[in-house]
């Protein structure tokens, strides 16, 4: 048994969970981290029986249906109903089986379209919702807020809210239906590269911006945050403090791979939010930066889809 006890890492499958299984802080806990094949979160009786059986002592929810900007509007039924029920289960059964600490993993999409940057936690359900991820983020708002009554009604209860920015990282997403922007530059890139082709289309003009983190780097804050969830804020956002153009990823991902093509923009592509940087005050004060490079982590990212995903 680890150390500190049993933890309940939900979506331990997906870029996020095998991010965070892979960090050594794992090796401090004995986790318990069920596929969606071995436990269906949006089965709530699956659910509770699950922590009857289990009682784990601690539960990071990290599950979730997932996608870039594509697939948020191409399936809004199901971001939401899927998001919002999962949420539900997960928080609402931890506490009836008396856990005490839960870590939820929100986006920054909860963010109003039109707050300013940098986007700070009490910007939260001040204003309208980017339409192209709406329903995905209605549900992460839910599930915040679940955790944040939870607290104010049963002092014991420590479940708070971390909003990453934009990942990418080892196990990403490649599938261009599914995929966020980095893992489909990457997809791009490398198959004009191996195709012999001289250019590569990007969605929109470039010039929106985005905060993109290392999922390695993510996995690091979590456990830091599992360590010492009473010393966290209710919510809090994990990011780095700057962003860069869309055209950059595009031409830092090119240099990686090393592609010397042209870049044509497809403007009738969606474009989502023009800027969402996250305020890091919050987390400054907590402590922690993430240490990965923008080039360092590409070059690991690339190195992952060489070895499972590349034809
Ligand atoms: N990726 C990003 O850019 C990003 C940015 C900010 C926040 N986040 C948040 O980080 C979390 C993880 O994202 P990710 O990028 O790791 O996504 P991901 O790679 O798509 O993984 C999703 C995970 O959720 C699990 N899951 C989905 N439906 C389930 C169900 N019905 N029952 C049980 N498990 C289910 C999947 O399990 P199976 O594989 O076994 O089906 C998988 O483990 C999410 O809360 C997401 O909102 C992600
Ligand atoms: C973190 C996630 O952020 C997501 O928003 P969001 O940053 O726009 O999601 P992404 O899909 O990462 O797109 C980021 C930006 O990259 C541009 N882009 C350029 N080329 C491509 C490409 O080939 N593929 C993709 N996917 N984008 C591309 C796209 O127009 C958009 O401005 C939300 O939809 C999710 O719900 C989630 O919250």
């Amino acid at each position: 048994m680890g150390a500190r006890g049993r933890l309940l890492l939900t979506g331990g499958t997906g870029m996020v969970g095998r991010n965070i299984l892979a960090h050594p802080a794992a090796r401090d806990w004995t986790v318990l981290a069920p596929g969606s094949a071995e436990l269906d979160l949006t089965d709530a009786g699956a659910v509770t029986d699950f922590f009857d059986r289990h009682r784990p002592d601690m539960v990071i929810h990290a599950a979730g249906r997932v996608g870039g900007i594509q697939a948020n509007m191409a399936h809004p039924v199901a971001f939401l109903d899927q998001n919002m029920t999962m949420g539900r289960n997960v928080v609402m059964a931890a506490h009836r089986a008396g856990v005490r600490r839960l870590l939820n993993l929100a986006s920054t999409c909860m963010y109003p379209r039109a707050a300013p940057n940098p986007l700070s936690e009490e910007m939260i359900l001040t204003g309208e919702l980017e339409p192209t991820n709406e329903g995905y983020a209605l549900a992460k708002i839910m599930t915040m807020r679940l955790c944040d009554y939870i607290r104010r009604e049963d002092a014991q209860a420590q479940y708070k809210t971390l909003i990453p920015c934009n990942l990418y990282g080892l196990y990403d997403t490649f599938d261009p239906g599914r995929s966020h922007l980095v893992p489909a530059i990457i997809h791009k890139v490398h198959e004009a590269k191996t195709r012999g082709l001289g250019s590569v289309e990007i969605w929109g003009d470039g010039t929106a911006r985005r905060e993109f983190m290392f999922a390695g780097d993510l996995a690091d804050a979590i456990w830091k945050a599992a360590a010492g969830i009473e010393a966290l804020p209710g919510a809090m956002n994990i990011g780095l403090g700057h962003d860069h153009a869309i055209n950059d990823y595009y031409a830092a991902v090119a240099g990686v791979i090393g592609w010397a093509g042209i870049f044509t923009h497809d403007l009738s592509r969606p474009v989502g939010m023009k800027r969402k940087l996250c305020a890091t005050t919050r987390q400054t004060a907590w402590g922690w930066t993430a240490p990965t490079t923008l080039r360092d982590g590409l070059a690991q990212t690339y190195r992952h889809y060489l070895e499972h995903y590349a034809a």
